[in-house]
């Protein structure tokens, strides 16, 4: 959607929604039962497992669904190994003196000009002599394409064994990047390419001849060690990627590096990840010996721009009654609404769809490929509304949704308000300037308390004005 006709429908949606007083719903006090206590839905329906499980398919689900780079105009901060050495940094392709082959293979990928974190990664991963690398950005700035450029540069295709290898949290990451080593090397094609991962039985004795293995921690130390398959002491090349996903998933920190120790000194280390939190700082720091640091911040969210209301109710059928007065108002463009758990967000989806409105439901019971569809879709514009949940729209950008409904508000799994969460469901990054509209729905004194919490932490550090949400209610 052009941004002239997103912006006037954002006005038309603003308009509306300033009558929601006109809402037939009547306001009462929310009594505490006999002990005092006002029940809410916050229990967590999800194990920490899970939740871990869900990064590596949030991941995964980015990857399917991307099109294109992410814009960030934060600047790259580096930290070189050597202080003193010169910062290269490029601005074309041509600059890095590519193989022509692979220069062929970048362009024809529709790279014109490296990311701004290939800006500075790439002289640096392809320098002589070989220096190691942590960089972390968000995902869809580039990563990917990087490493897997230093890897195809670095191969000797006349030498028959493993000279790469590359980890990744998941079979289906590894899957991901397969394909975008594929494409790369498409004018390459005596490269060869082996998958390491459960299920890939191979002989007992055999030896890969491929150039680049990518694979599984758990798998690829099998392959080194146990079933020497891979050499290690003739790889050239290590990545890690995702290795915030990486050690989210029990055992996979170990199995690195153990992987690691077998791999020979002057092997190039590279590390990728898209968050840099102490732990994954701690990990980086054992597996890449005397690295060099690139670092893009990620685009910070603002809640400037967004208007915000709450609409009062006593429970949920009239929160769903709230929501169907204001469904002509909020897919004048296209919405998501958030509930706090998959069985509200079923339930929700499934009372709309009898109302007779078309909605699509993403859910955490579907798989991936099910989920990349459905936000496929919506991207499209082929539903207006998206119903889901938290855990399962985290970090899932759908850059023409203007209006956002929190059916549940953001709680941690203390019943906590979860400030940040709130802030991914409706702040929009500063790049495109863009305008939204907030609807909370609040049911309780608790959830009233919830906002006002939420309400006083943006005060505190947004602004008192722009997060103070309007009262709107009959
Ligand atoms: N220099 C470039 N010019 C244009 N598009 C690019 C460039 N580099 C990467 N892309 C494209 O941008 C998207 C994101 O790139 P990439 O997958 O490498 O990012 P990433 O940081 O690794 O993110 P993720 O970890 O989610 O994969 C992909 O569709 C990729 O093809």
């Amino acid at each position: 959607m052009a941004t002239d006709s997103w912006a006037l429908a954002v006005d038309e949606q603003e308009a509306a929604v300033k009558s929601i007083s006109n809402l037939q719903i009547k306001e009462e006090k929310v009594k505490p039962d006999t002990n005092g206590v006002i029940k809410t839905s916050s229990t967590p329906e999800k194990t920490d497992e899970e939740e871990k499980e869900d990064r590596a398919a949030q991941s995964l689900l980015n990857k399917l669904i991307r099109s294109n780079l992410v814009d960030n105009t934060n600047q790259v901060e580096v930290l070189q190994r050597d202080p003193n050495s010169p910062l290269y940094s490029v601005k074309s392709f041509e600059e890095l003196r590519l193989k022509p082959q692979l220069l062929q293979g970048v362009y024809a990928m529709g790279f014109n000009r490296p990311s701004k974190i290939q800006e500075n990664a790439l002289p640096m991963m392809l320098a002589e002599p070989p220096q190691n690398l942590i960089a972390q950005s968000q995902s869809g700035t580039g990563k990917t394409a990087a490493f897997v450029l230093a890897m195809l540069s670095r191969v000797e295709p006349a030498e028959r064994y493993p000279q790469c290898l590359c980890l990744s949290p998941t079979y289906e990451l590894a899957l991901q990047t397969g394909k975008v080593i594929e494409q790369m090397g498409k004018f390459h094609p005596e490269l060869k390419l082996a998958y390491a991962v459960r299920g890939n039985k191979l002989e007992r004795g055999q030896k890969i001849s491929e150039h680049i293995v990518i694979g599984t921690p758990g798998t690829v130390l099998d392959w080194c060690s146990k079933l020497k398959f891979i050499d290690p002491k003739k790889i050239k090349v290590f990545v890690l990627d995702e290795a915030d996903v990486m050690i989210a998933t029990q055992g996979h920190q170990d199995q690195s590096i153990r992987i690691q120790r077998m791999l020979p000194r002057n092997c190039q280390m590279l590390l990728f990840s898209a968050t840099f939190e102490d732990s994954v700082w701690k990990f980086a720091q054992k597996v890449v010996p005397d690295p060099n640091i690139i670092k893009l911040k990620r685009e910070e969210e603002t809640l400037d721009t967004i208007k915000q209301y709450y609409v009062l109710c006593n429970n949920r059928d009239e929160k769903f009654q709230a929501l169907c007065n204001l469904y002509g108002a909020i897919t004048i463009a296209q919405a998501m609404i958030f509930c706090h758990t998959r069985k509200t967000a079923s339930w929700l989806a499934a009372e709309l769809s009898k109302e007779g409105h078309q909605v699509a439901l993403l859910s955490g019971e579907m798989v991936v490929e099910q989920r990349a569809a459905v936000i496929e879709r919506f991207r499209e514009g082929k539903e207006k509304v998206l119903v889901t949940t938290n855990v399962c729209a985290r970090g899932i950008d759908v850059e023409q949704v203007s209006v956002v409904i929190n059916f549940d508000l953001p709680v941690d799994k203390d019943g906590n308000p979860d400030n940040e969460t709130y802030l991914h469901r409706i702040g929009r990054t500063g790049r495109f300037g863009k305008r939204g509209l907030a609807v909370n729905m609040v049911d309780s004194k608790h959830s009233m308390n919830i906002l006002n919490r939420i309400q006083e932490h943006f005060s505190e550090s947004l602004g008192a004005s722009s997060a103070r949400p309007s009262p709107s209610r009959a």
